[in-house]
């Protein structure tokens, strides 16, 4: 069977996006600053500008009870789950699927006043890869989407402003086995979520407005999106 075009690009971004998650934020001068705490969740940044726009990388990480990273992974994944926990979505459609596992995505968002509205065009793909630590523990899974060209949506439509966006969501399953052998229950599980994206507005817009944005929608997302797969997952049988 001929491979997509896409497939090699597909492979070697996620290898590069799942390194990089896994780089710690402690090590002192790597230029990650704390922006916002919430219990577990922990949102850094390092401001970064590309031609006078602000493109900063996020690295949230956040650690979740009672759900798997194959759950997170899943949920964060999957179209049909989309409008559910993304609310900022104006219109989503899958434009092509290239595989069970690689689907390319077409997003219109809902306008930030005072930017003009942004759409996006993205592969996303989902994969689980052996767990290096612990061989016998449950496998890491990630979704990586990164922003593509696509015949059908040139960024050139003038009304929306076309954005360019990596995001890697990174998690791994964590098991405390319960001491009298019983069954593994949702209160032995809990999963490590690292989140990072590096988005590219497009259109100029103020530093100081995108930051603002950033740091009011990237907290609220992450609560949003952990608490609908806790209540997603709740009474279904876990999947690790
Ligand atoms: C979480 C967040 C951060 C910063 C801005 C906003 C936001 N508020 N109103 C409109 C948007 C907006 C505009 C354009 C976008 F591409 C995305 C966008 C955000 C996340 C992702 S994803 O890949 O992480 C999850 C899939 O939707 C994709 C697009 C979000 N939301």
């Amino acid at each position: 069977m001929v491979q997509h075009h896409l497939t090699a690009e597909v492979d070697a971004v996620v290898k590069q996006q799942v390194a990089m998650a896994r780089l710690g934020v402690g090590e002192c001068g790597t230029g990650w600053q704390l922006f916002a705490e919430d219990g577990e969740m922990r949102m850094y940044r390092r401001e970064q500008e590309v031609d006078g726009m602000v493109v900063d990388p996020l690295k949230a990480v956040h650690t979740v009870k009672g759900i798997t990273g194959h759950e997170v992974c899943h949920y964060f994944f999957s179209p049909q789950y989309r409008y559910d926990w993304e609310t900022t979505l104006e219109h989503m459609n899958v434009v092509e699927t290239i595989s069970e596992d690689t689907l390319v995505f077409y997003q219109l968002h809902k306008r930030i006043w005072p930017a003009s509205q942004r759409d996006v065009v993205f592969w996303s793909h989902i994969r689980h890869l052996p767990n290096d630590q612990d061989r016998d523990g449950p496998h890491i899974w990630t979704v990586v989407n990164q922003s593509t060209e696509h015949p059908e949506y040139p960024g050139c439509s003038g009304k929306t402003v076309r954005i360019y966006l990596t995001v890697c969501l990174l998690c791994q399953t964590i098991v405390n086995p319960p001491k009298d052998g019983a069954p593994i229950s949702r209160n032995d599980i809990s999963c490590k979520i690292t989140y990072c994206s590096v988005v590219n507005p497009g259109g100029w817009a103020p530093a100081s407005v995108l930051r603002a944005v950033y740091k009011r929608e990237y907290p609220k997302f992450l609560k949003r999106f952990t608490a609908y797969v806790i209540n997603q997952s709740k009474n279904k049988p876990i999947m690790f």
